[in-house]
Order: structure tokens, then C-alpha cells, then sequence
């Protein structure tokens, strides 16, 4: 009998492989894509998540086919985006880039889009992009001093984390939780399902 299809996660984000986790997948592999992420010059939210998941799904895809162990294997990637109107929000790394993105984000609503890449076993691209709605609290310059020093939002889009910290700076989300931190679990599940991939044989040892 054939085993289980391979799976490579093309990310190096934690959040991305506990997300799969939680839902009974281990990945065999992961192939982190070390792409370029600067959006380019008018490029809205949408269009910008959609290119990038499809850049690091490619970029993986040709390290998958180099390699004899994982060639034929499902390859997913993701990119998220966090938006305000048009704007797109850096994946902040000082902390006046954090400071600013909550400013922008203070008591107002954003967009948190995240584009998924599914390539399946013959090579076929499956993408789908997911928004999700977030209203966060009124924040202060104390507030947001007290957040910068916590160093969470390092590396996260639009310079805050809603597993963390942030999560008490939410009044209201519309769509998935899961699409904020990084993957998109229904989607990203029926997605795979559709394509075939065995998703309950994973769910037999969850405790
Ligand atoms: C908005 C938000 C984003 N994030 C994270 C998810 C992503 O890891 C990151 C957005 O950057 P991405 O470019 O989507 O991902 P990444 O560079 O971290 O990982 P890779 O490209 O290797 O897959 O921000 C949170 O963890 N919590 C949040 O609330």
C-alpha cells in the first residue's frame, strides 16, 4: 500500500507549523523560501499576499523537485498582510516602525489578509486568499510604549501579534482567527482535503 503523501511547509514562521500542528499535520520537511517581501510600488494588500505565497511556494518547489526524499510532495506556503485601506503595513523590525503601525491601528479597523499556496503532488498551484476584519481599542502613547517594550511584534506583519500581548487590544474580528496568525486553518484544511491529501490521519493521536 502507498503511505501517506509527503508534505513540505514552505515557512520558517513557528506560528505556521503550530497552526498545522494543531490540526494533525506534521510536516516532513520545511523549506523556508527566502524571498524578497518588499511590496512593490502601488501594490495593493490583496495582490501583494497572493504574489508573495505563490513566490515562496515556487522558490520551495524547486528545492522539493532537487531533492530524491521529497520529490511529489505537497508543497504550502503563506504569506500574510496587514492593511489600512490600500496601505500595507511593514512586518515590523525597530521599534519605531511597530510604534507607527499602532498609531495607524489605534481604534480604528484593519484588514488582515493571508494568500495561501498549495502545490499538490503533480505540480498544480491551488491559491486562496482570506481576509479577516479587526478593530482594535483606542491605544495611547503609553499604551503602545508598553507594547513596543515587549518585543512581540518583532517580525510580525503590521508590527503586533493577536496570540500575544495585542490579543487584549481586540474589540471585534470578523472571519478567521487562524488567518491573523498566519494560516487560515478551515481553508487551508479543505484545501488540502479537496486535493487529497489523507487530513483525519493525523487526528488519531490528538489528546
Ligand atoms: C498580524 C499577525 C501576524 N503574525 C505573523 C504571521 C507571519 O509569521 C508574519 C507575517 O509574515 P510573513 O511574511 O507572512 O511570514 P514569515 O516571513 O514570518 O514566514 P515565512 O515567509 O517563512 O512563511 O506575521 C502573527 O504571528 N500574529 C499576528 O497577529
Amino acid at each position: 500500500m502507498l503511505g501517506r503523501p509527503k508534505f513540505v511547509l514552505a515557512s520558517g514562521s513557528p506560528r505556521r507549523l503550530a497552526l498545522l500542528n494543531q490540526a494533525g499535520i506534521e510536516p516532513d520537511a520545511l523549506r523556508p523560501a527566502d524571498i524578497d517581501e518588499t511590496p512593490t510600488r502601488g501594490e495593493l494588500p490583496r495582490s501583494c499576499a497572493n504574489r508573495l505565497a505563490r513566490a515562496k511556494a515556487e522558490a520551495a518547489l524547486k528545492s522539493v523537485q532537487l531533492d530524491d526524499d521529497l520529490r511529489g510532495s505537497f508543497v504550502l506556503a503563506a504569506d500574510t498582510v496587514v492593511a489600512v485601506g490600500r496601505r500595507i503595513l511593514p512586518k515590523a523590525e525597530l521599534v519605531d516602525e511597530a510604534s507607527q503601525c499602532l498609531r495607524l491601528l489605534s481604534g480604528r479597523n484593519h484588514r488582515v489578509y493571508t494568500a495561501i499556496c498549495l502545490v499538490t503532488p503533480k505540480e498544480s498551484f491551488r491559491q486562496r486568499l482570506i481576509e479577516t476584519k479587526v478593530r482594535f481599542k483606542r491605544l495611547n502613547e503609553d499604551d503602545i510604549a508598553a507594547y513596543v517594550g515587549c518585543g512581540e511584534w518583532r517580525g510580525k506583519a503590521g508590527g503586533y501579534a493577536v496570540q500575544g500581548i495585542a490579543g487584549t487590544f481586540v474589540v471585534k474580528i470578523v472571519g478567521s482567527y487562524t488567518n491573523i496568525v498566519g494560516l487560515p486553518l478551515y481553508e487551508t484544511i479543505s484545501l488540502l482535503g479537496g486535493e487529497g491529501f489523507p487530513i483525519r490521519a493525523g487526528w488519531l493521536n490528538a489528546s
